[in-house]
């Protein structure tokens, strides 16, 4: 049996989306979900990390009492080396397991931010097309880069501040008790000050961050769009209008990060106002509580040092909050796109794969989304092989989509597309794909060398695969003549190859996958004759053994092919032969007349269907 995926079982939740009743708004639990799963692989280097810095905290927490013990020594006319000598040492020390914590902890981090991009990386690769046309690739990049950059501090740092700072706040709080309960209140009110100050702050820091990402993430999509068709831009002269459609958002990313950087200083400001408040607090009632003799000179000075140590764990709760505000609305947009409607994997079937494929349309009907036009009405035709099937018909006719819906990228909403007599819902889709060599019209060729381009459907093909099958598209003199060989650039989209080469590279790239079906868009534009005998060789070298679906948009093609389905309004209006539609087809004589590019001094058949429409 072969395993077949349910459409509603594709479709994944947003596990950003509420989750459920309960106390906690969902959006905090899902976030906290998300950070466990982060954090969980590293959670031995994070323990190890976090003590490193719990015992540097408390080495550092020593240091008042050992100057206690110095002061009183002196005021005893005792000895001090020893003291001294203690001191320097718990200083070094203490530098040097801190070091070593922060080592362990930011290597974590690294570790926790390489997995998500991995991850979701991975996740984008598998995006539904359809889930893809709805999504600004730019957006999604940022995701990727960015917004994975701010779970480095949340998954670690924020989280062992977090510990280390309560913790040794409470060992603060105990040591001040045991010296004098007195000073201590003072103390807590500072601590309840800040308290009232974090909790006001805080949303405001996700919010704003948040706007930071999204403005990251829309100035990426605004140089996505330009890299993308950026001879478009310059030849529209559109360069000044998209710097500023950037500048706009890095404008507003400017404005986000201010705020976070003015809202995190407030937070930080308070927390050392409160602490200086307390220490002149801790200072006036210390030395009242001297003079009238209550507590000791020596017992005032290391309340002091503490009270001036407290400034550090409630610094570093504060900046833990902060960090865990911009984390969550990091893992917020993470999760948006983790929850991205993805294809499922599903295992092979060995033994559907038959060389040369059926594929057969049995009444299909097709939109793209509900809210938009039917594309496919009662689609029905059969086409077998070995030989050429064309499809022709005007544009929008849906003979792109014809494709799409071969290679699975989108479903059906009615009838069944069958591969070998199989529904291509039943296929595995790996299966599916592999079986089938795909030229898009455009032939998008991917940034790198020709050997990059020629292999990725393909890895495990040897060199001289790779030089048969240029031979037989007739690349093998380029290659030959480019100083790089198989290992020159391509260029970004393959823009340092001609039209015709680029097609002719992704025909080599389809065939290196030995497909039993061979889909080829066309290209549109006018190639030269060279070019165009040598595709129209390749393509009926090719037909000989495979099946080949082509949207022909010459007439050689037509001319030649086993069988023509002529497409109009998504439905098919008639199959035959080039002989036969000429006769018998006004719509279809017409677009070879007109429509369908010709040879240079080949005769074209006359155009009729207009002229009796009219
Ligand atoms: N991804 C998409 N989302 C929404 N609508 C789409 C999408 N792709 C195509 N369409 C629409 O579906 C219809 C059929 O498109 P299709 O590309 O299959 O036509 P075609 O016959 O190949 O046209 P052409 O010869 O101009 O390439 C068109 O109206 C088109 O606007």
């Amino acid at each position: 049996m072969t395993q077949t995926v349910p459409r509603a079982e594709a479709t994944q939740p947003s596990p950003a989306a509420p989750a459920g009743g309960g106390p906690a708004p969902p959006r905090v639990r899902a976030t906290w979900r998300a950070l466990r799963g982060y954090i969980r692989p590293y959670r031995a280097p994070i323990a190890l990390g976090g003590l490193l810095n719990l015992a540097a905290a408390l080495l550092v927490l020593a240091q008042p009492l050992v100057a206690k013990a110095l002061v009183d020594a002196l005021g005893r006319d005792g000895p001090v080396t020893g003291i001294v000598l203690g001191l320097t040492g718990l200083v070094f020390l203490g530098m040097l397991v801190r070091a070593a914590g922060q080592y362990v902890l930011e290597r974590a981090a690294e570790s926790i931010t390489r997995d998500a991009r991995r991850q979701l990386a991975a996740r984008l690769m598998r995006l539904r097309v359809a889930e893809m046309d709805r999504s600004r690739p730019g957006d999604l990049m940022s995701r990727v880069i960015a917004d994975t950059t701010l779970l480095r501090q949340v998954t670690t740092q924020a989280l062992v501040s977090a510990v280390i700072g309560g913790l040794t706040l409470v060992a603060t709080v105990v040591l001040m008790a045991v010296l004098d309960a007195p000073l201590l209140g003072v103390c807590l009110a500072a601590v309840v000050l800040i308290g009232c100050c974090v909790t006001l702050i805080m949303p405001r820091i996700a919010h704003a961050t948040r706007r930071v990402q999204e403005s990251v993430g829309a100035a990426a999509t605004v140089l996505e769009r330009a890299f993308g068709a950026f001879r478009t831009i310059k030849a529209a002269g559109a360069e000044a209008r998209e710097a500023a459609a950037l500048d706009e958002a890095v404008d507003e990313a400017w404005h986000g990060g201010v705020r976070v950087a003015g809202l995190r200083s407030v937070a930080s400001s308070a927390t050392g106002f409160a602490v200086h408040v307390a220490f002149l607090a801790v200072l006036g009632v210390g030395g009242a509580r001297v003079a009238s003799g209550a507590v000791e000179l020596s017992t005032l000075i290391a309340f002091l040092l503490l009270t001036f140590q407290l400034a550090s764990p409630v610094g570093q709760l504060v900046e833990a909050a902060a960090q865990y505000q911009a984390g969550s609305a990091a893992v917020f947009r993470i999760q948006q796109a983790q929850g991205m409607d993805v294809e499922q994997p599903s295992p092979g079937r060995p033994g559907t794969r038959r060389c040369p494929a059926t594929v057969e349309f049995r009444r299909v009907d097709f939109r793209y989304r509900a809210e938009l036009p039917q594309v496919h009405r009662d689609l029905s035709f059969r086409a077998e092989g070995p030989g050429t099937t064309a499809f022709v018909g005007p544009s929008g006719a849906g003979k792109t989509t014809v494709f799409a819906l071969i290679e699975r990228f989108y479903e059906a909403v009615g009838g069944t597309v069958l591969v070998n007599g199989i529904d291509v819902l039943d296929w595995p889709l790996a299966g599916l794909r592999a079986s089938i060599g795909y030229v898009e019209q455009d032939a998008p060729l991917l940034a790198g060398t020709l050997r990059d381009n020629l292999t990725c459907a393909a890895p495990d093909v040897t060199d001289d695969d790779i030089r048969d099958t240029l031979a037989r598209v007739q690349l093998d003199a380029l290659v030959d003549r480019l100083p790089d060989g198989l290992d020159a650039s391509v260029g970004h989209r393959g823009n340092a190859l001609s039209g015709g080469e680029r097609q002719r590279v992704a025909i080599a790239r389809a065939l290196l996958r030995r497909p039993a079906l061979l889909l080829l868009d066309e290209a549109t534009s006018q190639l030269d004759a060279v070019n165009e005998r040598v595709l129209r060789d390749v393509v009926a070298d090719i037909a000989r053994d495979t099946t080949v679906l082509v949207i022909a948009h010459r007439l050689s093609t037509v001319a030649t092919a086993d069988q023509i389905v002529v497409l109009e309004g998504g439905r098919v209006r008639r199959t035959g032969t080039h002989r036969e539609l000429v006769e018998g087809d006004a719509l279809y004589a017409e677009l070879a007349a007109t429509q369908l590019l010709a040879e240079p001094g080949a005769r074209r058949p006359d155009a009729s269907y207009g002229a009796r429409r009219a």
